[in-house]
């Protein structure tokens, strides 16, 4: 992985609630890309609080714009000179804008893919590199009032094997996993509450509650540290980490394929 190496990251959707306090890295430099401006400046300020200033950068854009996304990729290599490390983060809960909900969870965490191989892969002659994709205990489960966002972070798991298989067969020097947490106390959790991000599907917000009592709510602090074993361990492509309350750090397997 590039951990030895210290990085350079780029976190796409920084998350509002500190999930960086928890990573612990020897030389940290990281781009932060997210759409809203006082979370990447905050997320910014506490990395200088952190590591010291001039290791971080915050680059606001909005991910399913992808020219932008573009330029947030190639700003991170110009300041860093290169880059080891893709988390592909950001993501909605909005079932009424459906279609959003696509092009932030799951279009654009593909673009955020080619975009890291273009910049990681031997194949674009670079030095190789580690990406996560971030999709949800949702993908395991039957959940009536998230139908979307379910079909999105299935989406995500499929993408991900499959790319890592690609990697594997034509040796991009690149690891790609995915990461499926349950339930996680940040800001997202608290939109079923809202008819604007739930439609319809607002009256299953009792129920949704009643999930959370049932399976608990993990801290990002456990997040960062399934992130941080999905990066440094060279053993890991395609695995699927499903981060539960109940088992904590676990992996998905699957059945072999039969003829
Ligand atoms: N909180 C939870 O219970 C769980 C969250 N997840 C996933 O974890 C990831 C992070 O979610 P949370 O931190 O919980 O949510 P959050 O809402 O706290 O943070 C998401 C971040 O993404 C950014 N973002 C949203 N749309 C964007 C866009 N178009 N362009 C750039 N940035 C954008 C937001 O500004 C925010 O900073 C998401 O992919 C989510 O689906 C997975 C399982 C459980
Ligand atoms: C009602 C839709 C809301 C969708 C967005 C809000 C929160 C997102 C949460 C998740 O992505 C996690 C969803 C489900 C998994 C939760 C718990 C499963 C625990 C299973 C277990 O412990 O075995």
């Amino acid at each position: 992985s590039g951990l030895q190496r210290g990085g350079p990251w780029i976190f796409l959707g920084a998350q509002g609630q500190g999930l960086f306090q928890d990573f612990c890295v020897p030389v940290l430099q990281v781009a932060v890309v997210d759409l809203n401006k006082t979370v990447g400046e905050q997320c910014q300020a506490q990395l200088d609080a952190e590591f010291g200033e001039g290791r971080s950068v915050f680059i606001q854009c909005d991910v399913t714009h992808g020219d932008a996304l573009r330029d947030a990729f190639q700003r991170t290599v110009d300041q860093f000179g290169r880059l080891d490390i893709v988390i592909n983060n950001a993501g909605i809960n909005n079932e009424k804008n459906w279609e959003k909900t696509i092009q932030v969870n799951l279009t654009s965490v593909i673009k955020g893919t080619y975009l890291a191989l273009e910049h990681m892969s031997k194949e674009y002659g670079k030095q190789g590199g580690t990406i996560i994709n971030v999709s949800s205990m949702a993908a395991f489960l039957h959940s009536p009032h998230q139908p979307v966002y379910t079909a999105t972070k299935h989406g995500v798991i499929g993408f991900t094997r499959a790319m890592a298989d690609a990697a594997a067969q034509d040796d991009y020097g690149v690891r790609i996993n995915v990461l499926c947490p349950a339930f996680v106390d940040t800001p997202l959790l608290h939109t079923v509450e809202e008819e604007d991000n739930m439609g319809k599907f607002v009256k299953f917000k009792d129920d949704f509650k009643q999930s959370m009592n049932k399976f608990g709510v993990l801290q990002p602090s456990l997040i960062a540290e399934g992130m941080m074993r999905l990066i440094s361990d060279p053993s890991l492509n395609g695995a699927v980490m499903k981060i539960t309350c109940a088992k904590g750090i676990h992996f998905h397997t699957y059945e072999p394929m039969s003829a």
